[in-house]
């Protein structure tokens, strides 16, 4: 079994980035410019976004962090994206989630400039997704497909079974495998014997959101087993996969935490680059 470091491919990812941003800064005088906007005080959201505004940094963007208090309406927070829309110094806008309740954040997403899009939530980014052209797309799948690059785990006729429909995850990831000519399936909490259904892939991504859900039953020997929860249990930070026995069955795992986790600020930063680029036709 061999344990997929999430850390070390995230690092390749954001040493790329700022080797980049390097060069294109000589040559336009300019950095990318990433806007992370929060709105209340989640802690665990604190934590990504403070995580990202230092990441910015590390690699060389300019980072603009707005945090607005937990009551904060609608309005107010379309108004700061259209403004962040017409910024020319902004290239990629991000609202971390979950909003409060108060807000509708399909909404929200649909009002950040397709382009400046980094999540790909945007529904022109995700049909273009869901139309395999080139796009800005979600930063945890896409970090998924890194990861398997890196170690060169073959997509291409595989069978993968996603579990979990979300629009974060689960559906980006089905459509990004797709594009890389896997047979895919996608379970959910109606899905009748999941475990069965799950025995049959070559990869599996646990993205259900439930506490070492994915055991050793659901999973072939020589699986490659992709781990995307975050769930706190008694103050320990444990994923969607029973590591500990999952791990004998598997060819490949990502830890909870130091898999996916830490892709998603690296792919963030590759976003912002690629929309960085886009946008200055560079
Ligand atoms: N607008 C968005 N909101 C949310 C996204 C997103 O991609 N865009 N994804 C998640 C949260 N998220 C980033 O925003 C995120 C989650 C986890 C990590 C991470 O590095 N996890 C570490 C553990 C960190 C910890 O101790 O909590 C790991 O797994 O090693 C980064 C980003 C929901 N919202
Ligand atoms: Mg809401």
């Amino acid at each position: 079994m061999t344990l997929i470091d999430g850390k070390l491919v995230s690092s390749v990812i954001k040493d790329r980035v700022q080797a980049e941003v390097a060069v294109l800064k000589d040559k336009t005088g300019k950095v990318p410019g990433l806007a992370v906007v929060l709105v209340g005080e989640d802690p665990a959201s604190a934590v990504y976004v403070k995580n990202k505004n230092k990441t910015c940094e590390k690699v060389g963007f300019q980072s603009l962090s707005h945090n607005l208090p937990a009551d904060t309406d609608e309005a107010t927070l379309l108004k700061l994206v259209g403004d962040l829309n017409s910024d020319d110094s902004v290239h990629g806008i991000l609202v971390q989630l979950p909003l409060p309740k108060q807000i509708d954040s399909q909404r929200v997403l649909e009002a950040i400039d397709p382009r400046k899009d980094v999540d790909g939530f945007h529904p022109v980014n995700v049909g273009h997704l869901a139309s395999g052209v080139k796009t800005l797309a979600p930063c945890t799948p896409a970090g998924i497909i890194e990861m398997l690059d890196h170690y060169k785990i073959d997509i291409e006729g595989k069978r993968a079974v996603i579990i979990g429909r979300s629009n974060i995850v689960g559906k980006p990831m089905a459509m990004l495998l797709l594009q890389r000519n896997a047979t895919i399936t996608i379970c959910h909490s109606r899905t009748k014997d999941l475990p069965a259904v799950a025995r049959e892939a070559d990869i599996v991504v646990g993205a259900i959101g439930k506490p070492r859900f994915v055991t050793a039953d659901f999973v072939k020997d020589g699986a490659v087993v992709i781990d995307v929860g975050i769930n706190r249990v008694d103050g320990k930070l444990v994923g969607d996969v029973d590591f500990d026995n999952v791990a004998e069955k598997c060819s490949f795992i990502t830890p909870v935490p130091g898999g996916v986790g830490p892709m998603t600020i690296a792919m963030l930063m590759q976003n912002t680059l690629t929309a960085f680029k886009s946008i200055h036709n560079l």
